[in-house]
């Protein structure tokens, strides 16, 4: 299977219209070139860093920007993780919440951030915390399930407990976007290959680039097998990151290896 992580350069002085285009032509260009699940960052249209913005900006779940990635996954023949928008509800709570669309345009996985990030981003402050973890299956033309997979959002990294319940719900591969600074780049690297290496799964991770609020965002978007091994990185320049998965070896991994059936063992686990 191949994917495609689109390290979109978020640049907030760029008017919304500007940034939808641009986003969309991303993800045509990647489907032109062959990958058949398409990812994009954590609130690229919003900025994830600066919450001023949120209230003007955000959308119900079913408005123009869901609309709009609906339609690219359905234009393109793909499955789109659309990133992260902000999302009002009725009640006027607003969530960062994360839409998969597939090739018919039905709507996959709605996933809400679990863990918000309360440092010096305000998103805590202002956004609802999430209470779902969410898998969803990859479905085969023929509706045989591909793999499943496991959803996060950025700080959602930190929390490898969030991570051990996508995989109780038999999560094979983490999509995770985010918008994460420079200055924590090593901290980006190191739990992203630890959440693949202790949950033996494949880790898509796409990162926006650009400057937030004052800060530069890494980029570093990564794809990372079963062992741990880096498929493909970027660096934190805009592009999009390709790599082509074996949806195989994580069985093969885990069988290999089989650290997961030892974890299901022990005894709090088992209830032995
Ligand atoms: N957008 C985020 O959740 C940022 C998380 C982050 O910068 C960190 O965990 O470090």
């Amino acid at each position: 299977m191949k994917v495609a992580l689109v390290q979109l350069d978020v640049d907030l002085d760029r008017d919304l219209a500007a940034t939808r285009e641009l986003a969309v032509a991303k993800v045509h260009e990647a489907a032109e070139d062959g990958a058949e699940l398409v990812v994009l960052p954590e609130l690229w249209l919003h900025g994830a860093f600066d919450p001023e913005p949120w209230v003007q900006t955000a959308e119900p779940l079913h408005g123009e920007t869901a609309q709009l990635l609906r339609e690219a996954a359905m234009d393109c023949g793909i499955v789109l993780h659309g990133g992260s928008i902000v999302e009002r509800t009725p009640d006027g709570s607003l969530y960062n919440t994360s839409l998969v669309f597939d090739a018919e345009g039905e709507l996959l996985a709605g996933y809400r951030k679990i863990y918000r990030f309360g440092f010096d981003q305000g998103e805590a402050a202002v956004m609802s915390a999430g209470e779902h973890p969410t898998v969803f299956p990859l479905l085969d033309i023929d509706d045989s399930v591909l793999t499943t997979v496991g959803l996060a959002t950025c700080y959602d990294l930190r929390f490898p407990e969030l991570h051990r319940q996508l995989l109780d719900q038999g999560a094979e591969m983490l999509v995770l976007v985010a918008a994460w600074p420079e200055r924590r780049l090593e901290h980006w690297r190191t739990l992203l290959r630890a959440r693949a290496i202790e949950n033996q799964m494949y880790v898509l991770a796409c990162a926006a680039t650009g400057t937030q609020a004052g800060q530069r965002m890494t980029g570093h978007s990564a794809v990372i097998d079963p062992w741990g091994e880096v498929l493909a990185e970027a660096d934190a320049e805009p592009t999009t990151l390709f790599a082509e998965l074996d949806l195989s070896s994580v069985a093969k991994t885990r069988e290999r290896f089989p650290v997961l059936r030892d974890r299901l063992r022990q005894p709090e686990n088992s209830g032995e």
